[in-house]
């Protein structure tokens, strides 16, 4: 069984989706956009929330999960880029619903939704980046950890602020950052709620590329134009071929990332056998090219 098809959290933990998004839905504002170029194969994920820092409102997280629920069943699908708008990540959670659900009880329902959206967000069989301009705190540096790379801009930061906060990462963040950076490194990063620039990012291995700024004649929206367009010009370096063997690649690594290692290399058997004699095998061997 590949691991995309597990929840992570099933009625038995007390995790009931449709309740949750009831309750979540109940703090409203900002949005999680989605926009799918069916010709490239490429999506991109906006977190919109600027006047909030681009921090997600319960209806934004209830959107995100349906945004990632949209592309589990996007076939043509290839790679992902998240990014936030006017030249923010993501703040985190918002603070104001964050007060309103700070019981136990909703607290453990947020946590098992946004770690099962983020979940299956990195377990997509598309090649995800994170688009880091600007700040990216808390959840928000959570977020970054459930795409499969990170560029960032000169002017980002990445910050685990939880511990500022008397939490710890509530979405996933932290057993994902462990299997990025290493156990030393996360626990740095957690416990000194250190603010990663991109220099610290780029040593660290938690950014994968710094994204130089370009000079561009106007206003600062042409300038994130140009780092999205940067970001796509680094993403279809791994997304060139066909979506099939695109996806065929991602799930082999996901399955290799997660299973134990019998069961990885059966997921990985059922997965070659999907691309074996496909068409695109078919073709390549057909043109009989030397691949350099
Ligand atoms: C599991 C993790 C998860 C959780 O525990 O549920 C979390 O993520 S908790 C939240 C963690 N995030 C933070 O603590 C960041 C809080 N924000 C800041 O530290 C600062 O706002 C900033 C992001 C560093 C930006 O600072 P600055 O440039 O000075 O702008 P302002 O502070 O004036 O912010 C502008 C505007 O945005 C509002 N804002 C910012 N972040 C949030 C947020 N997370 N929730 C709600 N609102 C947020 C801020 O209140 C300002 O609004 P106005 O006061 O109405 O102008």
């Amino acid at each position: 069984m590949l691991p995309r098809q597990n929840s992570v959290y099933s009625a038995s933990h007390g995790f009931q989706p449709e309740e949750i998004k009831e309750k979540l839905s109940a703090f409203p504002g900002g949005s999680v956009d989605l926009l799918k170029q069916e010709e490239s194969g490429l999506a991109v994920l906006t977190i919109n929330n600027p006047s909030r820092m681009n921090a997600f409102s319960g209806s934004m997280m209830v959107e995100l999960e349906e945004r990632v629920a949209q592309l589990e069943t996007w076939t043509q699908g290839k790679g992902l880029i998240v990014r936030g708008v006017s030249g923010t990540f993501c703040s985190g959670s918002d603070l104001n619903a964050v007060r309103a659900i700070s019981n136990p009880q909703d607290g453990m329902k947020m946590c098992m939704f946004m770690q099962d959206a983020l979940t299956r967000l990195l377990r997509l069989p598309l090649v995800s980046v994170a688009l880091v301009e600007g700040r990216a705190l808390g959840g928000g540096a959570e977020l970054t950890t459930a795409c499969d790379f990170r560029l960032v801009t000169r002017d980002s930061v990445i910050q685990f602020v939880h511990k500022h906060m008397g939490l710890v990462p509530g979405w996933g963040g932290a057993a994902r950052l462990v299997h990025i950076v290493g156990g030393r490194h996360a626990l740095r990063l957690l416990g000194g709620a250190l603010k990663v620039d991109p220099e610290l990012g780029l040593q660290m291995g938690l950014a994968d590329g710094l994204l130089e700024e370009e000079e561009v004649p106007d206003a600062a929206g042409a300038e994130r134009d140009a780092a999205l367009r940067q970001a796509e010009d680094w993403l279809s370096s791994y997304t060139k071929g066909p979506a099939q063997v695109v996806q065929a690649t991602k799930r082999v690594v996901v399955s290799g990332r997660e299973l134990p290692l019998t069961e990885a290399l059966r997921a990985e058997k059922e997965v070659f056998g999907t691309v074996w004699g496909g068409p695109a095998n078919l073709r390549a061997l057909a043109s009989k090219t030397k691949h350099k």
